[in-house]
């Protein structure tokens, strides 16, 4: 019996759903260790592109204070000053306003022995000083001059350096030996420039590079120079350290920046992921209705009338629109209906065989029993129904002078005869014996049964079938009983026991007559 469960549409239905689920679960996992990896690094890739514009921005300014240092250094004044020729200099070019508009905190001069020609610049207090070496007030230099000296010492190839400063407060640091503009002669002696990094400054920053970013010095850290931190699903913090003075210090520039890529990213990958899902879904949705209109609903019509050919007693045609189809269930349907019409044929013709006589043709006792047992069910008027028993005269000595052969034809020629005459009148021949056939005359009475009879008996006589040594005549002769139904015959048994009664009457009678039961005679049993 089959379940629901085990039905092709819940079948299908739940592997349908298997495979969804399966390519869901792989496509989640192709998200997870694919895609989002790629976004990641993707993410890590935007940081430190952003981070490297940060870090141009920086050189830029750094390049910037080169070019200030240089300009300076490579003025013949400058040349001219720290060679001792120049002392109006100072008063002309190093006062508090010349820092505040090149944006400076100090300018150094050293001499070409590396002794401090001229400070100025603002102290720890801000406060402006201005001093022809590094004794108070603007001993506060000291630190620089050993730093510039020690690093002049070290690396006297007369080139321009410039550094970031990252002690408690930040800055920038330029140095440059001074020369002659036009000539070619060594240096002169040596020009430094710092330059704080406060927070209008890193504002400027911020608005040149477009970066959320803030510059703070810091110790030198063990571990990596860049690193990334997601800290919401928008935002992310990278920071960078880049090397300062004085040794063990660094810049530390950390960005916030949006996660613009990624939230795209994310975005049309959840958007492609739902349209996918969702053609996916009516794709299936489609596919399903597509099977249960082209495969399920026909088999199902199929099914349902193969099961009508069981409980119905007449067989149902086949739906049309089932055998006219062209596909497969078509084909089927086809097959299975000339299987069924075969079938139909043979059970016919084996019903036949079942009912009828082989050698005659003629009805068979079993068809004769069932058609009088519905004639007499029928609740119709009377008469009801009538019945002859008909026995060949003396068919032994027909067969033994004529040989059986011949007596079978003999017996084919009379059944084909009878049964001509009583077929008009929806009689029913049948050979209910070797040489004995039995009549039901449905709707008949004893008298028009009787005249039914006796024309059968003169039919026969007419057939002039020659039966040279029969004592009854030189031609082949029936004798008939005739039975109706009534009061005290009423079973098909009584009316065949009656009728076979009369018949033997007949025989004793003198044969080739025919005879009818008589009311208040006693039955004898039949004999079959
Ligand atoms: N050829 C042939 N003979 C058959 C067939 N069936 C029965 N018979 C013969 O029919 C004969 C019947 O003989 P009986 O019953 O003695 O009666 P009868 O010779 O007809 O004599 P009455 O009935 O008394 O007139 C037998 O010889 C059977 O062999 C058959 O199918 N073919």
């Amino acid at each position: 019996m089959m379940t629901r469960l085990h039905s092709l549409r819940n079948r299908f239905l739940l592997s349908l759903c298997g495979v969804l689920c399966l390519a869901l679960l792989a496509l989640v996992l192709v998200a997870r260790y694919q895609i989002m990896p790629i976004l990641l690094e993707d993410e890590e890739s935007f940081a430190g592109a952003e981070l490297d514009r940060a870090e141009r921005a920086l050189d830029s300014e750094l390049n910037h204070m080169r070019r200030l240092v240089e300009d300076w250094a490579y003025w013949d004044d400058s040349y001219d000053f720290v060679s001792g020729k120049r002392p109006e200099y100072v008063d002309s070019n190093l006062y508090e306003d010349t820092l505040e508009t090149l944006d400076l905190k100090m300018m150094l001069f050293l001499d070409a022995d590396l002794d401090v020609h001229w400070v100025i610049g603002f102290d720890e207090a801000g406060e402006f000083t201005t001093c022809p070496g590094a004794e108070p007030p603007c001993d506060w230099a000291t630190p620089a001059v050993a730093f510039l000296v020690r690093h002049i010492e070290r690396k006297p190839d007369e080139a321009t350096d410039t550094w970031l400063l990252a002690r408690s407060k930040m800055g920038m640091a330029a140095l440059s030996p001074i020369h002659q503009s036009r000539e070619e002669s060594s240096a002169a002696g040596w020009l430094a420039m710092v330059r704080p990094l406060d927070a209008s400054w890193i504002e400027q920053l911020r608005d040149t590079t477009g970066i959320q970013l803030e510059l703070t010095p810091a110790p030198e850290q063990d571990g990596p120079v860049q690193q990334l931190e997601r800290i919401s699903p928008t935002h992310m913090a990278a920071h960078r350290l880049i090397p300062a003075l004085p040794p063990g210090r660094v810049v530390r520039i950390e960005a916030l920046l949006p996660r613009q890529r990624y939230q795209a990213s994310l975005e049309t990958f959840r958007f492609a992921l739902y349209w996918t899902g969702g053609v996916l879904i009516v794709t299936l949705l489609i596919v399903l209705w597509l099977l249960e209109r082209m495969v399920l609903l026909p088999l199902r019509q199929f099914t349902h009338y193969t099961q009508c050919l069981h409980h119905e007693a007449v067989a149902p045609d086949m739906p049309d629109h089932l055998v006219t189809r062209r596909d497969e269930i078509g084909t089927l349907s086809r097959e299975f209906r000339s299987l069924l019409e075969h079938q139909n044929s043979q059970s016919e013709q084996l019903r036949e065989l079942s009912q009828h006589d082989p050698l005659t043709g003629v009805a068979n006792r079993r068809l004769f029993d069932e058609r009088f047992a519905q004639a007499l069910s029928r609740p119709v008027p009377t008469p009801r129904a009538a019945a002859m028993m008909i026995d060949i005269d003396h068919f032994k000595l027909y067969n033994d002078h004529y040989g059986h052969q011949a007596g079978d034809v003999c017996l084919i020629t009379l059944a084909q005869r009878m049964d001509q005459l009583l077929s008009a009148h929806g009689f029913l021949l049948a050979r209910t014996g070797g040489e004995e056939f039995s009549v039901l005359l449905p709707g008949t009475s004893l008298e028009a049964a009787l005249a039914h009879a006796e024309a059968l008996l003169r039919a026969i006589e007419e057939l002039n079938l020659p039966h040279e040594i029969s004592p009854t005549r030189s031609s082949v002769t029936v004798s008939i009983g005739v039975a109706a139904h009534r009061a005290d015959l009423s079973t098909p048994y009584d009316i065949m026991r009656a009728a076979d009664q009369a018949m033997y009457q007949a025989k004793t009678e003198g044969r080739n007559r025919v005879e009818a039961y008589r009311v208040g005679e006693p039955l004898s049993p039949l004999e079959r």
